[in-house]
């Protein structure tokens, strides 16, 4: 099956450095979630791979070859990049039958992706009267037009409404169940989590991290149960005993850091105290990547200020 791999790629931009000796591969039949703070240079990333334009050095390539070289790249690698370079005086059938007609495909496939994309009713619809979800659908429609075995979507999400969020989600997520590559940029970390099996994350055109999610979230995060009890106070009282950190919610549950439901559990067994609920917290990925660009120091500038980060 067919990868992305990118090694020591780099671009400059007149003195900015946009993407720093970049390597990595995105391989086939998982998701992976491609993130950075704005800047972070994953644009330029995607349009090199594309071949849109030209590194200051190292290669990318899809399948060993470099995008300029595929034969058939319709076919091969499905793009979402900007949703607003349709023709807006066209029809979205129009716009895909172009498309599907100068890389030899059929009027049947158009209404094939017209129904994936959930725009078969508006097909007759001139673009420039679609919303920008609909531009994204049918972005997303025109890089399925040739049932690519690579797929990259930069902020594929951008302008859905909840139902389009969970109709992107589950789409990309068969995509990789078939084998594809799927590659896909988001700024929106719980977004991000519901759909990617992996992560690469970029800092100022360099590669932070390269790890599965759920690893990634492992290496980022310090173990938490949350309980509730029938004898709140007395819980307390043996996690102060024990030396536990531990801090009580408005609700009347206990938080307890640094250790798993497992030990808790069994203390609560031996001191006789009954149990409730017994839970091991998740970290979600948006904590761990602040923790992650907190860390970075030369990062820290990047960083999103308190007050917004609730989708980053
Ligand atoms: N055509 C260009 N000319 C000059 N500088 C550019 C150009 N394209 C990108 N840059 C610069 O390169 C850096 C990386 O930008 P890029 O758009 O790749 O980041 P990004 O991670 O995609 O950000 P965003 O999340 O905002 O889309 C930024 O400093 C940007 O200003």
């Amino acid at each position: 099956m067919t990868s992305i791999d990118v090694h020591e790629l780099t671009k400059d931009y007149g003195a900015t450095r946009a993407v720093d000796h970049l390597t990595f591969s995105v391989r086939p039949g998982r998701v992976t979630g491609f993130l950075g703070p704005n800047g972070a240079g994953k644009s330029t990333t995607m349009r090199l791979v594309l071949g849109l334009d030209r590194p200051t050095g190292g290669t990318a390539t899809i399948g060993g070859q470099a995008y300029a070289a595929l034969d058939d790249p319709l076919r091969r690698v499905g793009v979402l990049l900007d949703p607003q370079a349709a023709h807006g005086s066209r029809t979205a059938r129009n716009h895909l039958l172009a498309l599907a007609t100068s890389n030899g495909m059929g009027r049947g496939r158009v209404e094939e992706v017209l129904e994936e994309a959930g725009l078969a009713k508006v097909g007759g619809r001139r673009i420039k009267a679609f919303s920008l979800g609909m531009r994204q659908r049918l972005g997303i429609a025109a890089a399925l037009l040739g049932d690519p075995e690579v797929v990259m979507l930069d902020e594929p999400s951008n302008g859905l409404d909840p139902e389009g969020i969970v109709w992107i989600r589950e789409l990309m997520k068969r995509l990789a169940r078939e084998g594809r590559t799927v590659l896909v940029s988001s700024h929106l970390m719980n977004e991000t989590s519901s759909f990617a099996d992996h992560l690469i994350v970029l800092g100022r055109g360099r590669l932070l991290i390269d790890l599965p999610m759920q690893e990634f979230l492992d290496s980022r995060s310090r173990p938490r149960v949350r309980m509730r009890t029938s004898e709140p106070s007395r819980l307390g009282e043996v996690l102060t005993r024990k030396g536990y950190r531990a801090a009580q919610g408005e609700d009347g549950r206990w938080t307890v850091e640094d250790v798993k439901a497992e030990e808790i559990g069994a203390m609560a067994a031996r001191e006789g105290i009954a149990v409730l609920e017994l839970i091991d917290e998740q970290a979600t990925l948006e904590q761990a990547y602040l923790d992650l660009t907190a860390d970075a120091a030369e990062f820290a500038s990047a960083a999103v200020p308190p007050t917004t980060r609730q989708e980053i």
